[in-house]
């Protein structure tokens, strides 16, 4: 029940983080600080033509353990950027993911692309510390929300200027999300209770997603032949981590994926 223990450890670091600086204490440094410069996570993910590549910096995980041994952040990202992606994700979760928040905040000072804090977001402290922090957007997962916490969540992001990408895994996590009024729809081909990959949960839940949504594939991209998949499926946008970092050149990776997405758009339409 891996889902629930990353939650469970999530609470206990709140508690600790809550005591050194409270919602009303980041309410003020966000008033009170300069703004850094925003880039538009939903415009960058919209279909230019092609599949945009949201690249994910992740040193570990808790289906693989440890992917990157040599892990600098910024360097893979300055590398992601520079092969074409569309947008980063940054994993900031600690004790599962080895992430860190400043890797969100040092990323977001020297890259030109939307950035997406993932983490495991849970209360509303979260969304304040990820806009200090600096991103464009956040991740909401739908199995760890409940509708009207999801609602809410959606509304406070907004107000502060940040976009949600929205994660389902089923059809019930699905119609949360789309009552919760999400538009850019996040389907994870992984199932975060016993780690199995199937991409054709994407191919299921493409389904009953309203067109002028938003939809990322997200987890177990591996090859062109992934990507042409997708790309065939119709999403606007594929999320890569393991892929990308264990890739001896993640730029060139995601200029051939890129091209294979967009070879099979010319063909198709
Ligand atoms: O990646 C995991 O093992 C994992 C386990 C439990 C909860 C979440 C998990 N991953 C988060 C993600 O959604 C992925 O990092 C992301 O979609 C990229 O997936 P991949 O390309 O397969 O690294």
């Amino acid at each position: 029940m891996i889902l629930g223990d990353i939650v469970a450890a999530k609470v206990i670091q709140l508690q600790m983080e809550k005591q050194h600086i409270s919602l009303d204490g980041m309410k003020y440094m966000l008033k009170n600080m300069p703004s850094y410069r925003r880039y538009s996570f939903k415009e960058a993910l919209k279909r230019k033509g092609g599949l945009s590549i949201i690249a994910e910096v992740k040193k570990a995980s808790p289906s693989k353990g440890v992917i990157a041994a040599e892990f600098n952040a910024l360097e893979t990202a300055k590398a992601y950027q520079a092969g074409g992606a569309d947008a980063i994700s940054v994993l900031t979760e600690r004790r599962f993911f080895e992430g860190s928040d400043q890797y969100l905040s040092m990323i977001k000072s020297q890259v030109a692309v939307p950035v997406l804090r993932k983490d495991f977001i849970i209360d509303v402290w979260q969304i304040y510390q990820s806009r200090l922090l600096g991103a464009d957007a956040i991740l909401l997962i739908s199995a760890i929300l409940d509708k009207t916490l999801l609602k809410k969540f959606c509304i406070i992001a907004d107000m502060l200027g940040m976009d949600c990408l929205v994660e389902v895994h089923n059809e019930m996590e699905l119609d949360a999300a789309l009552e919760a009024g999400a538009s850019i729809i996040g389907i994870n081909n992984r199932n975060l209770n016993d780690f199995s990959v199937d991409l054709s949960t994407t191919q299921r839940l493409m389904k009953g997603i309203p067109s002028d949504k938003i939809v990322v594939a997200e987890s177990g991209i591996r090859d062109a032949d992934d990507v042409r998949y997708m790309a065939s499926l119709g999403v606007d946008a594929l999320l890569i981590g393991e892929t990308l970092m264990r890739s001896d050149c993640p730029g060139n990776t995601i200029k051939q994926f890129k091209k294979a997405a967009g070879g099979l758009m010319e063909k198709f339409g």
